[in-house]
């Protein structure tokens, strides 16, 4: 039985100094980890064993400097040591983690620990970076000054994880005191004091500074120049690799397919189970499905990016370029985790103290081009591109379309703060550059391992339901004719797509792209599967065509008086509506919670739903204008 006098464990730190990698190594789970700070924005909860079979509930906390701070996740830190937070008991024991490679910024938390009255058991850890930097650490002068356990770990390797274990069994130490503020006027200053006598006395820096691995790849990685072209041509090179490593699965992919639809085709007798399936479930859910590979690669890059450190240093080279819009840098990480999908991205702003700014970001963040946009823009891009075009162009219009989202996310977001108004809270940037590491492949796999299982998942369930509702709707009502276009016009969907016709005419659309994007309101990718439900129908007449390629059948649809379908200024208007429409139900419902205002989610819908109308009607009209077509 969950006892709920289960002894509780918090553990406590400083952004990036490991709380979740070693909460994972203890509860033996896999909890997001990444080498920025920031990473964790909400209690987690776990459990394990001690040494001596007693069973203990381990909470990870997000991250904090100093225990009286002003932004939401350091406020939920503070609280849940307090025993203030909702749902979470009050710590038994607190567990500092510190990174024994920079105590002189860490230990101000432990004393504030401390001064709270819990017990506490200090776990000093990344103690391989310490010995690497020459650090010389004394953890039992630390734990004799402090009076409480120290325990020197690695927590990504699992070292030292059995001392601190025996360090954490029964009876817990008893709260220590703090003497430092004995008689002392400003505890500031003494703590400051006590943490330069800490350090002068247990972690002895070498006499000259030793220029690191990780000091000279800065220099290069963050100079004004250097720094901008590398960052540049990472990005792009990213982009670039997802369009052509992702060829030959997706080739596979689309092929198979193809040979179920054709194999189911023969087996089944004709008749409306036969056409749900070969007609509906097939082109809609593999519509999606074949971009599988590319979210795949996506989220590989990104968990590269984030383990390697360099995802910190971008941060401190867009610095500059955030304070023009009128956010700090510490709207960086939370708007960059949205280019895969803004749901993390906004619970991230959790970080940022300054209240507007986080509503601020919140509202811009879904215009960074989240994943659920690539089969989207993978489906349009190559439609501008002859096919045989090099892949390095078509990741340049993809990197163009991310870029337009980002800065007229920028843009917004310098005209919204300015509304705002000034901020009355104190707002402290610390940006800490972690040393680069080689990648945590285990970490890596298992993320996009489950990133991919969400993709499926919603293939098999949401695109499941709705390619099957679509093929109803177009199947019914029926008529006599046999032309498969008399009936598309006859069924429900065809009239849906007869009364959307004249809303979307002028962006250049016609009435089965309407209906396609109106479907893609309950989420993105359902473009993809109603293009494939609709399409598929119309050219399936030719039996011989290659039915498993949506993109070609797109690209000999045809209006009424046989004009081409899709041109050059249809695609770019179609993918300007997609970089800019907020089309993620869940999205829209997390920015309710996170704002705690509905009005605020309502607003930034309609905003961005009209922007986005607005913006494709001007590229279409616009282009007209000038001769393009
Ligand atoms: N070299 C080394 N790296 C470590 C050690 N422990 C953790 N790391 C790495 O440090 C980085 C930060 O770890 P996290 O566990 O995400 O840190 P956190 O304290 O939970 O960070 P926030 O959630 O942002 O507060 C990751 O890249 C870890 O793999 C260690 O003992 N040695
Ligand atoms: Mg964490």
């Amino acid at each position: 039985m969950s006892a709920p006098s289960l002894e509780t464990v918090a553990l406590v730190g400083n952004p990036n100094a490991g709380k979740t990698t070693l909460f994972n190594a203890l509860t033996k789970s896999a909890a997001h980890v990444g080498n920025y700070a920031g990473v964790t924005v909400a209690v987690k909860s776990g459990e394990m064993f001690t040494a001596h079979g007693q069973k203990l509930r381990i909470l990870d906390l997000p991250g904090c400097y100093s225990l009286r701070s002003t932004s939401p996740d350091e406020k939920i830190a503070r609280d849940a040591l307090m025993g203030e937070l909702e749902g979470t008991p009050k710590p038994d024991l607190a567990i500092c983690v510190v990174d024994a490679s920079s105590m002189e910024r860490q230990l101000n938390l432990v004393l504030q620990t401390i001064e709270l009255g819990v017990p506490v058991v200090i776990a000093l850890n990344m103690v391989d970076v310490a010995e690497k930097q020459g650090l010389r650490l004394d953890p039992a002068k630390l734990s004799e000054e402090l009076n409480v356990p120290v325990v020197p770990i690695q927590a990504n390797a699992g070292k030292g994880l059995v001392d601190l274990k025996q360090a954490m069994s029964h009876p817990f130490p008893p709260p220590a005191e703090s003497p430092w503020l004995d008689g002392a006027e400003d505890p500031e200053t003494a703590r400051r004091d006590m943490v330069a006598r800490l350090c002068e006395l247990a972690a002895r820096r070498p006499g000259e500074h030793q220029q690191t691995l990780s000091d000279k790849l800065d220099r290069f990685f963050l100079h004004p120049v250097f720094g901008w072209l590398a960052f540049i041509l990472i990005m792009f090179s990213v982009f670039w690799a997802i369009f052509s490593f992702a060829k030959i699965p997706m080739d596979l992919i689309s092929g198979s397919i193809g040979d179920l639809a054709k194999w189911i085709g023969t087996k089944m007798p004709e008749g409306d189970l036969h056409s749900l399936i070969v007609d509906g479930i097939i082109p809609g859910v593999g519509a999606v499905v074949v971009f599988l590979p590319q979210i795949v690669l996506l989220f590989l890059f990104i968990g590269l990016l984030e383990s390697s450190g360099y995802m910190a240093r971008a941060a401190y080279l867009m610095d500059g370029l955030m304070a023009k819009a009128g956010l700090s840098g510490k709207a960086f990480l939370p708007l960059f985790s949205s280019y895969a999908c803004a749901i993390p991205g906004i619970m991230a702003t959790r970080t940022i103290d300054s209240a507007k700014e986080r509503l601020v970001t919140i509202f811009v963040a879904p215009w960074m081009s989240c994943s659920a946009r690539l089969p989207v823009y993978f489906l349009l891009v190559p439609l501008l591109l002859d096919g045989k075009e090099g892949s390095w162009k078509q990741a340049a219009v993809l990197f163009g379309f991310y870029v337009l989202g980002t800065l007229s996310a920028f843009v917004v977001a310098r005209v919204l703060r300015g509304r705002l108004g000034p901020d009355k809270q104190p707002n402290h940037f610390m940006l800490e550059l972690p040393l680069y590491r080689g990648p945590q492949w285990s970490y890596i796999f298992r993320h996009v391992g489950d990133r991919a299982m969400a993709f499926l998942k919603k293939a098999g369930t949401l695109i499941l339901g709705i390619s099957i509702v679509l093929w109803a709707l177009q199947t019914f009502p029926k008529t006599d004719s046999e032309d498969k276009g008399e009936q598309l016009a006859h069924s429900a969907i065809g009239r849906v797509g007869a009364l959307i016709e004249p809303v979307v005419k002028p962006l250049g659309f016609d009435g089965r792209t309407g209906t396609a994007i109106l479907t893609s309101f309950a989420a993105r990718e359902t473009f993809n599967t109603t293009m494939g439900v609709i399409f598929h129908v119309e050219e399936s007449e030719d039996e011989e065509a290659d039915r498993a390629n949506l993109r070609d059948q797109i690209t000999q649809a045809t209006w009424p008086d046989g004009r081409a379908l899709f041109t050059p200024l249809s695609v770019v208007s179609l993918l300007v509506f997609y970089v800019f429409a907020l089309q993620c139900l869940a999205t829209s419902a997390v920015v309710a919670r996170e704002s705690g205002s509905w009005k605020w989610a309502a607003g930034q819908f309609a905003f961005m739903s009209v922007f986005a109308y607005v913006a494709s009607l001007i590229v279409y009209q616009g282009g007209h204008l000038l001769g393009l077509h």
